[in-house]
């Protein structure tokens, strides 16, 4: 039944009207300024426009999906695992970087947990959505279900739903979950086919041991459970993680509803990278918001085919390289609305205008 709803909501998905970002670049164009001469913040507002039909945003907000991990027994991240409710907990409160990085933006938290392995009180800003107390250890087994896999997903969904009754036009992905650099790492083995030394890293700032720990774990998850790289819902049940699922499904919701999504660092890429394996058009409703120090980064975002629009050594997570971003498109938007025209600013055009 939910296969059958994923896939509805799948084929749902449009291509972004090539005419419309024409147009949108062709408004940049007559501006009174060289032709791309506002380079990336030009493709940004064009972008929105085209997605949206609108030239402003009306309402910005970050989902922070959280969830932990069973292969954190292999001692895998420089943190322990209770640290995943305590930041939780820091969310809701509003102290934590994503709260101050969304402050800056303008745009709303929510907390949504997809699996963490404490019990939460009802609270202000927290979504509950737990499938289970964490993931299985992937490197003795499946992290989960097909089904917990595809609740995931659909659980994503039904944020972007919300997102769009509620008059939100951006969105941002965020993540939190103690170990979950070492889940992402093996999605991005998988499906970009690259050997897992190249695509794992420190995450939370882990010594060398721990990394070699860490490349052993995903190399012994992806030897025994054998994930189809040609399957991404697989990919995320054998070796993937509650909230990368969430994000994922975040992803494919906002692509379905037209709303672009602002994808964040590694483990955010991680979920984009499954959502966009499971339709090409996924890629267009995605911006890229930042490159993560984590080394395998830079291959997801190759295979989704969108490059960051920054590169500031963010390692966080939790959606703030993604809250600044927005800043980005709405720059761009402001540009569109504000820059008055060769002819209206009473300027002459060079040569090749
Ligand atoms: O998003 C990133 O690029 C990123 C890079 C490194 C670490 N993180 C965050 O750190 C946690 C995972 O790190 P680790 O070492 O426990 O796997 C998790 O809560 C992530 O949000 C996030
Ligand atoms: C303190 C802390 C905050 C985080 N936010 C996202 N991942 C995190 C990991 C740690 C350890």
């Amino acid at each position: 039944m939910s296969q059958i709803e994923l896939q509805h909501i799948i084929e749902q998905i449009k291509p972004v009207s090539e005419e419309k970002l024409a147009a949108a670049q062709a408004r940049f164009d007559s501006q009174a300024k060289p032709v791309g001469s506002l380079g990336r913040l030009e493709e940004f507002g064009s972008r929105f426009v085209a997605i949206t039909g609108k030239d402003k945003v009306a309402g910005k907000r970050v989902y922070t999906f959280a969830g932990d991990h069973g292969v954190t027994a292999e001692g895998v991240s420089a943190f322990p695992q209770e640290v995943t409710p305590q930041m939780v907990f820091n969310f809701v409160d509003g102290g934590a970087s994503i709260n101050a990085l969304a402050r800056h933006a303008g745009a709303e938290v929510l907390v949504v947990d997809m699996g963490v392995a404490t019990d939460f009180e009802d609270m202000d800003g927290l979504i509950k959505r737990k499938i289970a107390k964490g993931t299985a250890n992937f490197a003795e087994g499946p992290a989960m279900t097909q089904e917990q896999a595809i609740q995931a997903l659909l659980t994503g969904v039904e944020m972007a739903r919300q997102a769009k009754a509620d008059g939100i036009d951006l969105v941002g992905t965020g993540d939190m979950g103690i170990g979950n650099t070492t889940p992402s790492a093996a999605i991005a083995a998988c499906i970009c086919r690259l050997p897992v030394e190249q695509v794992t890293h420190r995450g939370t700032g882990i010594d060398d041991e721990g990394l070699a720990r860490k490349i052993l774990a995903i190399s012994k998850g992806l030897e025994v459970n054998q994930p189809n790289p040609q399957d991404a819902v697989d990919v995320l049940a054998k070796v993937g993680g509650f909230e990368i699922g969430g994000i994922a499904g975040l992803i494919l919701g906002c692509a379905a509803e037209g709303i672009p999504v602002v994808v964040d660092g590694f483990i955010s890429t991680a979920g984009a990278l499954i959502a966009s394996e499971l339709h090409p058009n996924v890629r267009d409703y995605i911006f890229a918001a930042h490159k993560s120090v984590e080394i395998g980064h830079h291959h997801m975002l190759h295979k989704i085919g969108q490059q960051p629009m920054l590169d500031l050594g963010l390692r966080l997570g939790e959606g703030t390289g993604g809250a600044v971003a927005m800043t980005l498109i709405e720059a761009g938007l402001q540009v569109l609305r504000d820059v008055l025209t060769f002819d209206q600013a009473g300027v002459s055009e060079g040569a090749d205008q």
